[in-house]
């Protein structure tokens, strides 16, 4: 073991919250080393969000463009996925190089360095034959990787994660995604437009499933896949092809298979024993700074409090100050906001109808059909959606709602200021909404509370 390096913070893992995290210290004048084993900026700009979102917008092109007979004339549309593949190569990801990345942090001046850590002691840590102590302490933002349920058969196939979707330059004809999540959603629809037959399965009874069951009806009756929720895989083949046997005796058949069945923290071998945490743990439970322990702080995924990169950014910056010691509010996460990006896209923010009738006694609802308003009809093909609001009426304000629609998440913008910021329903109900507009159903919803 070669000399101990002494820092001021170490943060391990370098995605969307470590990033954040470790440039704003160093930029702060902090001695900060930041460690990754991948690629610096993590799963979003990689292997999820930009990407994906790269392969909704080609998809929503196609889609709209296949709604102009009957609306505007006649058009011919040839699906080609090599636009698609093009831009996630090398406008999105740089062909995955994070060069841009690494220059981005080490210019704020963090010493970067690429490898994997392992926590030996309260803030001491060691990559490969390499020993930091920081005196400050840890950031842990070591995110989730996708779980893999041990399904007979499974192991030794070349499935496909999102980043074997990410990345591919072919598309099959015919594609089995196992999960019915915000992933296999996404993906589902972007490859159907594109041509692919898609089998769903998902083992709950319906996709989206921690949405409102009226997002999951909407998601069912627009992705264009065959879904089949309430089975489970229970054996995996592949000759070529992937052969799929279901817990109800049938199969499906596909050229590939996609695991979309969720993301799991990887802490087991990340030393945490050596800190008094729990390997074990399913996350790394913090409190509202986002202190795990002392001296070891934890953003992003890796806490369990949302997998989304707005929320390893909020939490990175909770930690940011509360290392800096610059006060200010701790962490909330009664407003927490979330998109599905499907067609029409999901937007919803805090808790659900049921969540909300499970913590408090008198709950009301509202909901208006995205079609019966006026900005719907005219809108006609592609108006699938609706607008739910979900209000504590003993506290006259609202605590979750979902907007889905076109634009569905831009419109969830408007109700998590309404949560965030607890406005009285009666002065939302006193609201001009700007006509005719998607987000004027907001008040119609409002009205029908
Ligand atoms: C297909 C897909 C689509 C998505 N779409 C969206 C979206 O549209 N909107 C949205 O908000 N979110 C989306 N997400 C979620 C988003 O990508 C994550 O919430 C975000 O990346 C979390 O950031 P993070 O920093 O916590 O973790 P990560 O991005 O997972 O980064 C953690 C990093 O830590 C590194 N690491 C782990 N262990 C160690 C170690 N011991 N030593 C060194 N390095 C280590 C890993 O290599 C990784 O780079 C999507 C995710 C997927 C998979
Ligand atoms: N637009 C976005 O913001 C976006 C997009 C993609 C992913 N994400 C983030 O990534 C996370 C992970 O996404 P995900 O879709 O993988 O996970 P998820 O947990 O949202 O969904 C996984 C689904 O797989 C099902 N499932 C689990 N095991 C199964 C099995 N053996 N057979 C059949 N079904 C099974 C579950 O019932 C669940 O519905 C999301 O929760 C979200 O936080 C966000």
């Amino acid at each position: 073991m070669g000399d101990v390096r002494n820092v001021d913070v170490v943060v391990i893992g370098l995605g969307v919250g470590g990033e954040e995290t470790a440039g704003r210290l160093a930029a702060a004048g902090l001695d900060v080393v930041g460690v990754e084993h991948n690629l610096v900026g993590g799963e979003c700009p990689y292997w999820g969000c930009i990407p994906t979102k790269m392969m909704v917008r080609a998809g929503s092109a196609l889609a709209e463009a296949r709604r102009i007979p009957g609306l505007a004339g006649t058009a011919t549309v040839e699906p080609d996925w090599a636009p698609v593949a093009r831009r996630v190569r090398e406008d999105a990801t740089d062909n995955w190089d994070d060069k841009v990345a690494v220059d981005r942090f080490t210019g704020k001046g963090g010493t970067f360095v690429r490898g994997r850590a392992t926590i030996t002691g309260p803030g001491r840590i060691k990559i490969g034959e390499q020993a930091y102590a920081a005196s400050r302490g840890l950031v842990v933002a070591t995110g989730t990787v996708a779980v893999i349920p041990p399904i007979d058969g499974l192991a030794g196939t070349p499935y496909w994660t999102n980043r074997e979707a990410v990345e591919t330059t072919t598309l099959p004809e015919s594609l089995v995604i196992l999960g019915g999540g915000a992933i296999g959603c996404e993906f589902a629809q972007v490859f159907v437009r594109f041509g692919v037959q898609v089998t769903i399965i998902e083992g709950s009874g319906r996709i989206l499933a921690m949405e409102e069951p009226e997002s999951s009806e909407v998601a069912a009756s627009v992705i264009g896949a065959t879904i089949r929720t309430g089975v489970r895989a229970s054996k995996v083949s592949y000759d070529g092809a992937f052969t799929v046997e279901l817990s109800d005796g049938s199969t499906v058949t596909g050229e590939k298979l996609l695991v979309a069945t969720g993301r799991a923290a990887r802490l087991g071998d990340l030393g945490l024993e050596t800190v008094g945490l729990d390997p074990a743990a399913r996350f790394l439970t913090t409190d509202d700074r986002m202190r795990a322990a002392d001296g070891i702080w934890a953003v992003g995924d890796v806490t369990g409090n949302g997998a989304f990169t707005h929320m390893a950014m909020y939490e990175a910056d909770i930690a940011v100050r509360d290392i800096l010691g610059q006060g200010g509010p701790g962490a909330d996460y009664r407003a927490r906001p979330r998109v599905t990006f499907i067609d029409p896209e999901i937007g919803a923010v805090g808790l659900t109808e049921a969540q909300a009738r499970a913590s408090l006694t008198n709950v009301r609802v509202g909901h208006v059909p995205l079609g019966s308003t006026s900005r719907g009809f005219v809108h006609g093909p592609g108006n699938e959606g609706f607008i739910k609001v979900v209000a504590d009426a003993d506290r006259g304000v609202l605590v979750g709602a979902t907007t889905a629609g076109p634009a569905g998440g831009e419109m969830i913008g408007a109700l998590a200021v309404a949560v965030h910021a607890e406005v009285p329903i009666s002065t939302l109900l006193s609201q001009i909404w700007a006509y005719p507009t998607f987000h004027r159903g907001i008040g119609d919803a409002l009205k029908a509370l």
